[in-house]
């Protein structure tokens, strides 16, 4: 199956045109990009002759305005690329979704939702399993919601990451945030990921029932009533948000923030929560209503899926940092896996 998704994308991007590695030079520093296979010459010979290629402008852009902003203004404006749309639609990225580790209110069975706890032990583990697992995958946004153990995942997951770029967390809540926390090296931004933190990725808000024990509630209004506020689509628990107010503000938020970015080639994470995780799931995959009900995230686990011209493939869980079927998936991870290993070498 591997072997058959390679080829095809390898067809797939000859008929696009060709392979820009403009955007690896850019992400590794001036230098060859050794080929892995003779597949890819035909598609860098093409770009070597000049040919125009939509990301190399979109780095250009984003590059001649880094000077003037800081990182923040890259991320708060995905809409600088808008003009671009018909070039950005032939965007390639990689987006990965992991549920943050186990927290210290899912160790007690507690209704969590928007009350803002850390991990535990077992959850800084997966937290940090999860980042060797996606450590040769490209990453060149995080978000997170506004709580800590999203981002504490996120953090602990970068520990991992070979190309040891700094996650550094926007604060953009005022404009002396943003000012005290400017950044005023250009080498030193190029080796930073901007980590976006926002509310609207939160955990669905449990309202009445944060920080009830589960199953004592499951006693006290029955299993069944317990079971649809948590998996129902549309009942609400007592106060609280239904999945579908959840979808609401995440999946809005995720097409309006995450999905342009996305489109002009840019790599993101994503560190969020069960439900926030399955209303965005239940858009990427186009799910029903009925079927988002049977969709579980465990903790720490980190999802891959492909964008590719505005849609999403699903690549499920890659079981180790090398686990080669990862890397046939596209062309760009398999180079940028190849100029990991070089790096180290
Ligand atoms: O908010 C919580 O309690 C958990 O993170 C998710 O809970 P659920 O699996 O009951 O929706």
């Amino acid at each position: 199956m591997a072997a058959a998704v390679f080829n095809q994308s390898i067809g797939a991007s000859q008929s696009l045109g060709h392979f820009n590695t403009s955007g690896l030079h850019q992400e590794f520093g001036k230098g060859s990009v050794r080929l892995i296979s003779k597949a890819f010459e035909v598609d860098v010979g093409l770009s070597k002759r000049g040919c125009y290629n939509s990301s190399q402008r979109n780095l250009s852009i984003i590059r001649a305005s880094t000077s003037q902003t800081s990182l923040i203004d890259i991320v708060s404006s995905p809409s600088h690329n808008k003009s671009n749309d018909s070039r950005k639609k032939s965007g390639e990225a990689a987006l990965i979704l992991i549920r943050h580790g186990e927290s210290l209110w899912n160790e007690k069975n507690l209704f969590t939702g928007c009350v803002d706890v850390p991990l535990t032990k077992k959850g800084v583990e997966e937290a940090i399993e999860a980042g060797k697992r996606i450590s040769n995958i490209p990453i060149d946004m995080i978000y997170t919601s506004a709580l800590i153990r999203a981002q504490m995942t996120a953090m602990l997951a970068m520990t991992q990451h070979r190309r040891k770029k700094v996650p550094v967390i926007m604060h953009n809540e005022s404009e002396q945030a943003t000012a005290w926390s400017q950044i005023f090296s250009e080498d030193t931004k190029k080796q930073s990921i901007p980590v976006v933190a926002d509310w609207r990725l939160n955990e669905r808000m449990y309202g009445e029932l944060q920080g009830l024990n589960k199953q004592e509630t499951a006693d006290r209004y029955g299993k069944e009533q317990v079971h649809e506020w948590r998996r129902s689509y549309d009942v609400p628990p007592p106060n609280g948000e239904s999945l579908e107010m959840c979808a609401q503000r995440a999946v809005a938020y995720f097409k309006d923030q995450i999905e342009p970015q996305l489109l002009a080639g840019k790599n993101v994470m994503i560190a969020a929560h069960g439900n926030s995780l399955r209303s965005i799931i239940m858009y990427l995959d186009k799910l029903t209503s009925q079927e988002v009900i049977s969709l579980e995230l465990s903790t720490g686990i980190p999802m891959l899926y492909i964008s590719k011209e505005g849609k999403f493939i699903r690549r499920g869980s890659p079981a180790g940092p090398a686990e080669a079927g990862v890397y046939a998936y596209t062309k760009k991870l398999a180079l940028y896996r190849q100029k990991l290993d070089e790096m180290v070498h």
